[in-house]
């Protein structure tokens, strides 16, 4: 398994955001769903060693996010929520900064290849802050992706995107699931459906479900995936 999350826990203040969460990942997308504020970026930004957890761990490939956290970074690609970029940067200047900092082997070459498989290539002279929501959010894939990790964590990838980026960011999600590790957070049940494998469903920062989507319908009266959400997250 790519990721082991051992009762990872954070607290702010008096509030416990994330409350002892365990789970594991191998290959494929798992969605990771839950109301706002269940803890779902929290748990996100401990993973990828971004907030230091309260207590409790986790490891992806192997290493430890408090002891390993380089190594954490090595094999991981992140796309935040609010998915920052330096919008006075072009697209292709951006992309060689990112591959400046992963110290990565012929640069041009790999990033003529995530060009292509993000659908960049009309936008690629631009600069960032020219780019309509949706090819930002590719330009936000394309650096999470661009050093090949093994795991992906993907912040609601898609939200605010109109249909037809929808699909091209789903598509490019699914595809990649086949090798890769893929955390996906989103609110969107219809994407769940469309991409994920498993899902976990986080409440007031514990999981309430841990399952593949045909079991967690079988197991409530085939429901749909929104009513099984709005049955174990409504308290
Ligand atoms: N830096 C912080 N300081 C204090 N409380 C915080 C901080 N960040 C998050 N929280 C709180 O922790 C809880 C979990 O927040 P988190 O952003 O992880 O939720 P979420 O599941 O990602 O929600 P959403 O779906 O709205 O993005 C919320 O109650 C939030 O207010």
């Amino acid at each position: 398994m790519s990721i082991r999350v051992e009762a990872l826990t954070k607290v702010y203040g008096q509030q416990k955001a994330v409350n002892s969460i365990s789970f594991e990942a191998g290959t494929g997308v798992l969605g990771f769903l839950g109301p706002n504020g269940a803890g779902k970026s929290t748990t996100m930004k401990m993973l990828t060693c971004f907030i230091p957890q309260t207590s409790g761990t986790a490891f992806v490939c192997g290493f430890d996010i408090s002891r390993q956290p380089l190594d954490v970074k090595r094999n991981i690609g992140y796309l935040p929520e609010s998915n920052p970029l330096y919008t006075d940067m072009y697209v292709k200047e951006s992309m060689a900064f990112v591959a400046g900092i992963h110290g990565l082997h012929e640069p041009d070459k790999r990033i003529a290849e995530v060009i292509e498989q993000t659908g960049l290539g009309p936008e690629q002279h631009k600069k960032i802050g020219q780019l309509s929501k949706g090819y930002r959010q590719r330009v936000g894939l394309a650096q999470a992706i661009l050093h090949n990790p093994q795991v992906l964590i993907l912040d609601e990838p898609t939200s605010g995107l109109d249909p037809n980026q929808l699909v091209g960011i789903r598509q490019l999600i699914t595809e990649l699931g086949k090798t890769k590790t893929i955390i996906l957070s989103t609110h969107i049940m219809q994407e769940v459906e469309a991409v994920c494998n498993r899902v976990i469903i986080i409440n007031q920062g514990s999981i309430v479900a841990n399952d593949t989507l045909v079991n967690l319908r079988s197991q409530n009266n085939n429901n749909t995936l929104e009513h099984i959400f709005i049955g174990l997250t409504n308290n």
